[in-house]
């Protein structure tokens, strides 16, 4: 048979060039699990992806890569490669992974992507600087935050007590006080909990975090959403909810307009304007266009209400499971407060259990197990591993949470580890709920001090019990939205005779 020279040269040449691709794009990065062409590991998260990820850490050790579909990740599976990437090498690490789903969201009528949550570079930087300076002066922090969060922990409490200790779930109750803060912080209103505009913002919170939590698929092969059936119609209805936002962010933003003359700013919004104001250079101008505006406060709304009402609803929930805990809780707080005044955050340094307790729960419940998806912003070496440009990066918190090296019994819900043998709090840096690093959470002394005056003052005023005919799902138990919430549940809450 005569040999086809040109057709195998042609072959082997493709081949040889095919190889030395895989070979450049591939070489000395870290070891990991294979998957499947074109789809990479994804279809082996299965239905409990926090076991998957546990499992993985056993076999790989303290980092190692898959293939997201077709973008390469990196997972950081212990406190040591986190601290590595995020801090040791800050810059580099702080890039943030692009999606087609993410990118959607936050892009503008230019085609270009927007928002803190997003950006990256000076931009980044210059965003980041401004909300933070700016919350601080609304008050994140000192005391005019803490009698916005004391009212709408009181409104929370009067909604509970109607539930008259009959069996109720608390999600929408919490989720109405928690997103009233940021409603206030940003565009300076509250809302009646059965305020019809409100109850459709919340929703529309809920369908956007349940659909984040999907779409997975999309992030490489954005054409699925065009697949007749399950596919198609859920980004169909998110896309319709995504419109609606923007519209109500948008005419919040033109009434906040015609009001502002330039005065001491109320929120959020009139902190920008001021800023839009000043004459600035023409990349601090570009920061401050309405396009940023609207996509920060609709950033803040979502990172800030989902994340922290579902700690609050865990918070709950390990409260019925662990009677002689919240009993604890309790007596310490009767102990440390004159009877009939609220729980403030001067009374934290009092309550050291109470704080244990809250950070417990953050350790157990992992609220966001693999944070916020990063990206390396150029290549790299990573204890030893080849990092190429631009990979997704994926920190495993979960790993750390449970990681029997820092954590004595790491999966027993016990709240003293956060005390020292004198009984004062203390916190070891390897707790990182809401990450590390030059890009950790923007929002994390509010939610910290949410969490804490809205969960002390429930305790204060109320016993929380199981009901025999609604049983508790169990603590290991969850939900993956965009965020890792218990099964729903229902509570009794009964006034305390104190
Ligand atoms: C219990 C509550 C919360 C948890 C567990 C949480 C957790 C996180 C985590 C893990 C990240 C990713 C950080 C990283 O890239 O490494 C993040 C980012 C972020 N969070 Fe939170 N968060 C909470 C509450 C809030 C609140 C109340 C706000 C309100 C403004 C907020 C706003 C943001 C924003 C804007 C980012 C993006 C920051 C950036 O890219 O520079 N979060 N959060």
């Amino acid at each position: 048979m005569d040999l086809d020279w040109s057709f195998l040269t042609s072959f082997g040449l493709m081949l040889f060039i095919a190889v030395g691709y895989y070979w450049k794009k591939h070489h000395g990065i870290p070891d990991g699990p294979r998957g499947l062409p074109f789809l990479g590991f994804a279809p082996f998260f299965g239905p409990n992806p926090q076991d998957t990820f546990l499992a993985l850490k056993q076999k790989y050790g303290k980092l190692f890569s898959m293939y997201m579909g077709r973008q390469l990740t990196i997972v950081l599976n212990d406190y040591e490669a986190i601290k590595a990437a995020y801090v040791g090498q800050a810059d580099i690490f702080t890039g943030r992974a692009k999606g087609f789903v993410f990118e959607f969201i936050t892009r503008g009528e230019d085609g270009e992507t927007h928002g803190l949550g997003m950006l990256e570079g000076e931009r980044w930087k210059n965003t980041r600087r401004f909300m933070l300076s700016t919350f601080r002066d609304l008050g994140m922090g000192k005391a005019r935050i803490q009698d916005r969060i004391l009212l709408e922990a009181e409104c929370l409490n009067e909604t509970i007590a109607q539930s008259n200790g009959e069996p109720y779930d608390p999600f929408s109750a919490l989720s109405a006080a928690v997103a009233n803060v940021i409603c206030t912080l940003c565009w300076g209103r509250r809302y009646d909990a059965s305020d019809k505009v409100f109850q459709q913002i919340l929703v529309n919170n809920g369908v956007v975090a349940e659909y984040l939590a999907q779409a997975g698929p999309l992030l490489s092969y954005p054409v699925l959403r065009f697949v007749p059936g399950k596919l198609k119609q859920g980004w169909e209805r998110f896309v319709e909810v995504i419109r609606s936002t923007k519209a109500f962010q948008k005419a919040i933003i033109e009434e906040h307009k015609k009001e502002y003359q330039g005065d001491e700013p109320r929120d959020y919004i009139d902190a920008f304007f001021k800023q839009q104001r000043k004459v600035g250079t023409e990349e601090e101008n570009r920061i401050f266009r309405d396009i940023e505006l609207e996509t920060n406060i609709r950033g803040f709304f979502g990172a800030g209400t989902e994340t922290t009402t579902v700690t609050l609803y865990w918070a709950m929930l390990y409260m019925a499971h662990y009677s002689d805990i919240q009993k604890k809780i309790q007596r310490e707080i009767d102990g440390a407060l004159d009877a009939g005044r609220s729980v403030t955050v001067e009374d934290r340094a009092n309550l050291p259990y109470m704080e244990a307790v809250c950070r417990e729960i953050q350790r157990c419940a992992n609220v966001t197990p693999f944070g916020v998806l990063r990206a390396n912003t150029e290549e790299t070496t990573l204890m030893g591993y080849r990092i190429p440009k631009r990979c997704f990066i994926m920190p495993n918190f979960l790993a750390v949470n449970r990681d029997p090296k820092l954590w004595e019994e790491p999966n027993e819900f016990r709240p003293e580890r956060f005390l020292d043998k004198s009984g004062k709090l203390f916190e070891p840096p390897y707790f990182m709920p809401f990450s590390i690093g030059k890009r950790a959470c923007v929002g994390e002394s509010l939610a910290r001090m949410e969490i804490f005056l809205m969960f002390a003052n429930v305790l204060q005023r109320f016993d929380i019990y199981p009901d025999a005919s609604f049983p508790l799902p169990s603590v290991d138990s969850y939900t993956t939205s965009i965020s890792c919430r218990p099964l729903p549940y229902k509570v009794r809450f009964c006034p305390r005779n104190q």
